[in-house]
């Protein structure tokens, strides 16, 4: 999961400033057929990766294939400086493929003439490269048959292959283009991506397991925040220990500083600021994102919980309407939200905005093996009282056709019945009255029932809906006659201009519609609720124009059927992924200028 800070304009969300610089920049991309530009980053302060510090002044880029070579040549330097450069040089190759030999040399690097002012150029020449990690025994990482990444020392080479040595003492052969440089000792577990001399697929592996093993769950790419998911509590959050962050008492890495960094900026630049959060599913960006609130809420909270205690129910309400269970994930987000966090001109909380986007709405018709609807339905039928059940005549979980049609209806350490109650205290928070919650409670009762609804085909093909409980229970709970819902159900009205012709429907558009009033009803349930929780958070602030966003959507998803809800999804992954990329890369890119300027 990859997280960064960036500024955008003190009017508008941050968000909407990014898409809209991309949507421009895009329009022109189309114009001029060139890659989109980059939005706009922060101009100064870009954190220099250490690194690059370390390369020699007189490196040169030598060629079109831009490979970065010192200038002195061979055996200018001691082994040491031969390392050092090595790692500062190879650290954009991609493998030891078979190229060029010079024989005479010490070094992996091989002077080639060249046309330019500057004289002699450097290029690494990879038998060369081969040969001096064989007589230095510097470690390789080799790909194994399965796909995993081995450590060893290479050992000898013949023709396109190369015998290495596993640090289990097994020889093994592999072929060159599987064979990678890896790091020196010394630059195991740095909390720096960027620090890591190669840049290659296993290294970065590597780092990262060897920090998880030792409980390191954050590392950093240059100004991204990489968080791992430890999948148990490490105690590195709560009350205490943001104090003890704040205090400097702990200064490892963690989330808080991507806070700290947003806030910062924000009042100190009184720029408004985002933080992304991005990867895939179960990764941990909601618990991330909630970890990234709380640390606000502290900051800006001016001592008192009852911001964060605000936070906490809203959470609890978001959650039970908008999470379920999935096949990577027992509570995982099935919408997208960005929160706002308004700050007041002295940088204390002053009121929050939350954006939903792509609420998954075919969950509520339609499971997948193994997974659930929303928690709310659950919550509701195991924990609402005797007299809320006679009134919503309300069954038990096994009796809803929307509910049984995967092989799941309850989560390992989840207790559906002690939520509910929890559920019901939270809408209080946000001032949603008792009359408002029985409404929503009858509209999820009314999909509930909706989901029983079946039809029949009769002798001249003519569709008709059952009429049993489950019509009855349905137009009851929405406040219309079963005929009524009946009609609605089963046939369809075009307007002409004098009249108004009723045409029925098939077996399949009947289902269909069926389904789409019950997405229907949910969707709207959500929004509805979204909009109370922000008239709860508005009430009594005043907007100042200063904030910090935090925008949290769920992940990549392919399933063996996918429809047009997965492509919006990964289509907004997609360009987070390619804010992703343009924001580090181009920073890279701006640091390789500034090395050769
Ligand atoms: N920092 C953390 N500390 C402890 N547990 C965590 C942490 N991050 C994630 N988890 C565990 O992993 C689970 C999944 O995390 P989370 O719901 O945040 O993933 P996600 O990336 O938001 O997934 P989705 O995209 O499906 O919503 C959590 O329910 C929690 O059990």
């Amino acid at each position: 999961m990859v997280l960064s800070a960036s500024p955008c304009s003190l009017a508008r969300s941050s968000l909407e400033e990014m898409l809209d610089s991309l949507r421009r920049r895009d329009e022109e991309e189309e114009k001029k057929d060139s890659p989109p530009a980059l939005p706009a980053r922060p101009a100064s302060r870009a954190r220099l990766p250490p690194a690059r510090r370390s390369l020699p002044n007189n490196f040169r880029v030598g060629g079109s294939q831009r490979v970065i070579a010192p200038e002195n040549g061979v055996g200018t330097n001691g082994e040491s400086d031969l390392k050092e450069n090595d790692l500062g040089q190879k650290r954009r190759r991609n493998c030891f493929e078979r190229k060029r030999m010079n024989k005479d040399v010490e070094s992996p690097y091989v002077a080639l003439s060249s046309s330019d002012s500057s004289g002699m150029v450097w290029e690494l020449d990879d038998d060369d490269n081969i040969s001096y990690f064989i007589k230095k025994k510097l470690r390789v990482w080799c790909r194994q048959p399965r796909g995993q990444w081995e450590l060893g020392t290479i050992q000898s080479t013949s023709g396109e292959e190369a015998s290495i040595s596993l640090s289990n003492g097994n020889v093994i052969k592999v072929v060159r283009s599987e064979i990678l440089p890896a790091n020196p000792g010394v630059l195991e577990g740095v909390d720096d991506l960027i620090k890591l001399g190669y840049l290659n697929e296993p290294s970065v592996l590597h780092n990262l397991k060897l920090r998880y093993s030792q409980g390191m769950i954050y590392n950093k790419a240059g100004p991204i925040l990489i968080a791992l998911n430890p999948f148990k509590d490490l105690q590195t959050n709560g009350n205490d220990y943001v104090s003890a962050y704040r205090q400097r008492i702990i200064d490892s890495l963690h989330v808080y500083a991507v806070a700290d960094v947003a806030y910062n900026k924000m009042i100190r630049d009184e720029v408004n600021q985002s933080i992304i959060i991005s990867g895939e599913s179960g990764s941990g960006k909601t618990e991330t994102a909630k970890i990234a609130l709380q640390h606000l809420a502290a900051l800006g909270g001016g001592g008192s919980c009852a911001i964060e205690n605000e936070f906490l129910q809203i959470n609890r309400i978001l959650e039970a309407f908008g999470n379920a269970k999935t096949s990577r994930n027992n509570n995982s987000s099935r919408f997208g939200k960005l929160i706002e966090v308004h700050f007041s001109s002295m940088g204390k909380i002053c009121g929050a905005k939350i954006k939903t986007l792509l609420l998954e709405k075919s969950r509520v018709v339609q499971l997948a093996n193994g997974e659930r609807s929303y928690h709310i339905f659950y919550q509701l039928c195991a924990g609402s009282s005797s007299d809320l059940k006679e009134r919503l005549n309300l069954r038990a979980v096994s009796e809803y056709k929307y509910l049984v049609q995967s092989d799941c209806t309850s989560i390992d350490d989840a207790d559906d019945a002690k939520n509910f109650p929890q559920l019901k205290k939270a809408l209080d928070t946000v001032q949603i009255c008792k009359e408002d919650q029985e409404m929503i409670f009858k509209m999820l009762a009314a999909i509930l029932w909706l989901g029983n609804i079946s039809f029949q085909v009769d002798s001249e093909n003519h569709i008709e809906v059952v009429d049993d409980e489950a019509v009855t229970s349905t137009a009851q709970l929405m406040g219309c006659s079963s005929q009524e819902l009946m009609t609605a159900l089963c046939s369809h009205k075009i307007q002409s201009d004098e009249d108004t012709i009723a045409k029925n429907l098939t077996l399949r558009q009947a289902i269909e519609r069926r389904d789409a009033i019950a997405k229907f009803i949910y969707a709207s349930l959500f929004d509805w609720l979204v909009e109370q929780v922000n008239k709860s958070l508005e009430v009594g602030k005043q907007y100042t124009g200063k904030s910090i966003s935090i925008l949290d959507i769920y992940g990549f998803q392919t399933f063996q059927k996918n429809s047009f809800e997965q492509f919006y999804i990964n289509y907004a992954n997609e360009r987070i992924q390619q804010h992703f990329n343009r924001h580090l890369f181009k920073l890279e890119q701006e640091v390789s200028n500034y090395v050769m300027c």
